[in-house]
């Protein structure tokens, strides 16, 4: 492996970790009920987590996002929960493919969005964290693969054509790696992939528009749902962002 390579990697994990760790760190409290989102940066909070549990005997209980998210649950032998038994939770940490300046999210990289949005809307605090490869000051200016999109099978290629006439852009069906075929969600569905390079696009009305269509079941728009976002940065520090909105909930003040 290039060396060069080898050490961008090695600190972009890193960057992940410490992000993880103090996001953790942070917000963890005893007798709570906690979401755990999807992704390679989650693996490093579950991971810390899995410390405060096993060395302050805190009884906790966790929601997956993913089926991944269940084995990482379970790989830590951590109490596991669903929305039947849980429906509040108190804290939901996930990573994200890219954070803009207000905290608004593109999420779905890895094709978990649908049950990532739901897990997140009933929690009282959402805490990202991510290297700050994914720190953008607009949505898309990072993140070059698009907004995913998830839409029931029968209908993708029309869903495909409403949002390329109504709103622009390319738009794409995700297609697997290692299957014949596209890429089939957690719950079934297929990712729609769509790129839309307006750096003054108002995302929260889009966002709207886009669920109005039949068919499509979720977007990869998270707007104003994070409360605080956490960076692992190069030079081993952490950036820490905070969502400044009236509205946002925030059980870290109370
Ligand atoms: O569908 C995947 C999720 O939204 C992930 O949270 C997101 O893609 C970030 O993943 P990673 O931490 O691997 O960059």
């Amino acid at each position: 492996m290039n060396v060069f390579r080898k050490l961008t990697t090695m600190s972009l994990e890193s960057a992940k970790k410490i992000a993880s760790t103090k996001a953790v760190d942070d917000f963890l409290k005893n007798n709570t009920v906690v979401g755990i989102g999807s992704g390679s940066t989650i693996v490093y909070a579950v991971e810390r987590i899995a410390e405060h549990v096993k060395n302050n005997q805190w009884n906790l209980k966790f929601v997956p996002t993913s089926f991944q998210a269940k084995q990482l649950i379970h790989k830590y032998n951590l109490p596991l929960t669903d929305l039947e038994s849980n429906p509040e939770l108190d804290l939901c940490i996930d990573g994200a493919d890219e954070v803009d300046g207000k905290l608004n999210l593109i999420k779905g990289g890895g094709g978990c969005l649908l049950q990532e949005k739901i897990v997140a809307s009933c929690a009282k605090t959402l805490v990202i964290v991510a290297d700050n490869t994914k720190n953008s000051t607009y949505l898309g200016e990072k993140y070059k693969k698009g907004i995913p999109i998830e839409v029931v099978p029968l209908c993708y290629l029309p869903i495909m054509n409403k949002i390329r006439n109504k709103f622009g852009g390319t738009i794409s069906l995700r297609m697997a790696q290692c299957k014949a075929g596209p890429v089939i969600t957690d719950n079934g569905n297929f990712i729609l992939d769509w790129i839309h390079s307006d750096i003054e696009a108002n995302w929260e009305k889009i966002n709207v528009e886009l669920l109005q269509i039949p068919g499509l079941i979720e977007t990869g728009l998270f707007i104003n749902m994070a409360y605080k976002a956490y960076f692992g940065m190069p030079d081993g520090s952490v950036k820490v962002q905070l969502n400044n909105a009236d509205e946002i909930k925030r059980n870290d003040l109370q």
